[in-house]
């Protein structure tokens, strides 16, 4: 193909990509936030034949960095490498797009991804002819450093690997710490000795910032490995590194034993001491979290204690087991014992989250941000996979738990991760897990919360679903049973009349629900229908609903179509009028069979631990004189979101949603 062809199937891929590319910037070599252009001296094309296509073997392309690119609109948008392709002696261009986050602007973060004198690899690239595509920053994989940097000798490797270090450039630390192995691997680790041990440990310490937890929890095992004199201060390192990564995998048990072993070791500064010694109390917090489900909330409720810092906690993982549904809903979160409402089910840190409401592109942000979560660690990539099969848009296998629990007592030791991450799959499992959570300042973040996304939907949810900055926290929002299955609204609110809630459902899950009181509202769409707001896709348009005559009609009509049901059959279509029957509850007409405290209990049945609920309950408190019954229920609901807290947080949490004092 000459290089004319090559161009303008380019165009057309770039176009494809949806990726709008000017001439001019296709062959620049504009400096990219101050990184040199690419320099493709080193650039190596292998390919190998499958039938009559030419493929081109995993990892492709090699390269000094950086390439070419633009920022437009702030947005990294591509980065084009144009390179001699050895077998065909055309031109070969490479599309690297969106390999930062979208909203990523900064000059450091850009070259920490393109490091100079790095050596990288393009691995996976999708193969059009002669021209590759690659879509994620999962194929930027880094070799090693320019060969010209990497016949130094050892102690020249090591120092520049320290000055990186101290510099806070940890991927290029970690590259010249990998050559001063490469330097030392062929000898027998026998004979290792101070020198080794501490490139061991530093590179542990740059993994550990680089998110590479398990990679540097075996660097720091190696350094603790080799014997020698001298070398408690690199022992005591690389136990607190070790602790860290362990505490990142959610081992806690293990990561306490590592801290408070290396603070046995003594001999350090005050500062660190301190520092260490705070990291043990920290790890103690997490630890007992881990296990019990102990989450003090009032850091983050109580004014005086208010903390600007994001909510740093382990994650959790109830008396719950994952189970095939056998009725169409895929596999299910079932309850392996008996909980009571307000019991922590899951607490969540996020597998990856897009950190900025306005990014420009905040789905594919995702992906970038879970693609990179899975290069670092093991264990997230096993809990994608477990949430997004193969192949199949059918879910059928069940995961292994191990992933999703703390403190199993195992670390991945070789991270499959660096072996190729299938983007594919990570695409399956944002559209079948993937949901957007309140973030601190109130705006929606798109996220992946392992565990949290295998729970089903039902419009009569049975637990709560909160967040407090990254962390989603889900918990029983009734009295449940063991082997009942945990069940979230993903809508919120769950108190809306049917059509349009459900078509909502629809449009944004993609996905129609099978729940009973969906199938109730299903058959009598034809009775039911006609009612005004029924087609309302806002779900409680509110308390906006006026007083007044109009509202009674569609009660008064609602109850005469509702007649022949069971008696729980009427509650759920009620319950998709509660703002109607919260007015006429106010209005006190005898025509209708049904006062506050039985809209109380229909909203509870039905709608339980919702906000929405929550703030729907405070309006009937209040115009039904606060009775201490309905102060229960309203309490319950506090309970059912939050869990069981101290007075104080109740009390500022029901300030915060400007809802009656619970104080009774
Ligand atoms: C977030 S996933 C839940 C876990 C999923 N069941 C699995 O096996 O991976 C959401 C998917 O589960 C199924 N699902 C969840 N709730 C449902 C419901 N109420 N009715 C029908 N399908 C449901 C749908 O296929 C939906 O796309």
């Amino acid at each position: 193909m000459d290089k004319a062809s090559l161009m303008r199937a380019f165009k057309v891929m770039c176009s494809e990509a949806g990726a709008a590319m000017s001439d001019k910037c296709k062959l620049s070599a504009a400096p990219l936030l101050g990184l040199k252009p690419l320099d493709i001296r080193e650039a190596h094309i292998r390919s190998q034949q499958l039938g009559k296509e030419i493929c081109y073997d995993g990892r492709v392309i090699h390269a000094n960095i950086c390439a070419s690119a633009r920022v437009p609109n702030s947005r990294l948008l591509l980065c084009l490498v144009e390179a001699d392709d050895a077998d065909n002696a055309g031109a070969a261009f490479l599309h690297v797009f969106n390999a930062l986050a979208s909203t990523c602007t900064r000059q450091d973060a850009a070259q920490s991804m393109f490091p100079t004198d790095a050596r990288l690899a393009i691995k996976e690239p999708l193969c059009y002819r002669s021209i590759m595509h690659v879509s994620s920053p999962a194929s930027l994989h880094f070799l090693g450093l320019a060969k010209r940097l990497r016949r130094r000798p050892l102690e020249e490797l090591r120092r520049e690997g320290s000055r990186f270090m101290a510099k806070g450039s940890f991927l290029m630390a970690e590259l010249y710490f990998t050559e001063c192995i490469d330097v030392f691997a062929a000898r027998d680790a026998s004979t290792y000795g101070p020198v080794e041990k501490d490139v061991f440990s530093s590179r542990a310490e740059c993994r550990l910032k680089l998110g590479k937890f398990e990679e540097a929890v075996a660097d720091a095992d190696m350094a603790l490995s080799i014997s020698g004199d001298g070398g408690i201060a690199v022992r005591r390192r690389s136990l607190w590194s070790k602790g860290r990564g362990l505490s990142a995998l959610q081992e806690h048990q293990l990561a306490l034993e590592c801290l408070e072993s290396a603070m046995k070791q003594g001999d350090e500064e005050e500062e660190e001491e301190q520092a260490l010694a705070s990291e043990i109390d920290q790890c103690k917090v997490f630890l007992r979290q881990s296990q019990h489900g102990d989450y003090d909330l009032s850091p983050y409720f109580l004014p005086n204690k208010a903390s600007d810092t994001p909510l740093q906690c382990s994650d959790y993982f109830g008396p719950l087991e994952i189970k095939h549904t056998h009725d169409g809903r895929g596999r299910g979160i079932f309850l392996t014992r008996d909980v009571q409402l307000g019991d922590l089910l899951l607490a969540c840190n996020p597998i990856a989250a897009v950190s900025s409401a306005a990014s420009h592109d905040a789905d594919e942000d995702l992906v970038v941000e879970i693609v990179k979560a899975c290069v670092e660690s093991e264990r997230r990539l096993e809990q994608i996979y477990a949430m997004a099969d193969r192949e199949a848009a059918e879910v059928t296998a069940l995961p292994d738990l191990a992933p999703f629990k703390c403190n199993t007592g195992k670390v991945a030791a070789t991270p499959r991760s660096s072996r190729g991450v299938d983007v594919a799959r990570i695409r399956r499992a944002r559209d079948r897990v993937g949901y957007s959570s309140q973030g601190s300042g109130g705006s929606y973040v798109p996220g992946l919360w392992a565990s949290v996304g295998l729970i089903n939907h039902s419009c009569i949810p049975n637990a709560s679903k909160m967040s407090i900055g990254d962390v989603v926290f889900v918990r029983a929002a009734k009295d449940l049973k063991a082997g009942d299955e945990v069940l979230l609204s993903y809508l919120e609110p769950p108190l809306a009349p049917y059509a349009g809630y459900r078509e909502k459902m629809i449009q944004q899950y993609n996905f129609e629900c099978s729940c009973e009181r969906c199938k109730l509202e299903r058959s009598h769409r034809h009775v039911l229908g006609d009612l005004p707001g029924y087609e309302d896709d806002r779900g409680g348009s509110g308390l906006a609903i006026k007083v007044d005559d109009d509202v009674m009609d569609v009660v008064v009509e609602i109850e005469k179509r509702i007649k022949g049901m069971s008696e729980q059959e009427k509650d759920w279509i009620r319950a998709g009028f509660v703002d109607h029957y919260s007015a006429v509850c106010m209005l006190r007409d005898p025509r209708v069979p049904i006062d506050c405290e039985q809209l109380l209990r229909i909203m509870r049945e039905t709608g339980s631990g919702s906000k929405h609920t929550l703030s729907r309950i405070a309006f009937l408190c209040n115009i039904s004189g606060r009775k201490p019954e309905t102060m229960k229920v309203l309490y319950e609901q506090v309970t059912a979101l939050y869990g069981r807290q101290s007075p104080e947080v109740v009390d500022a949490i029901t300030r915060k949603y400007r809802i009656p004092s619970l104080n009774m």
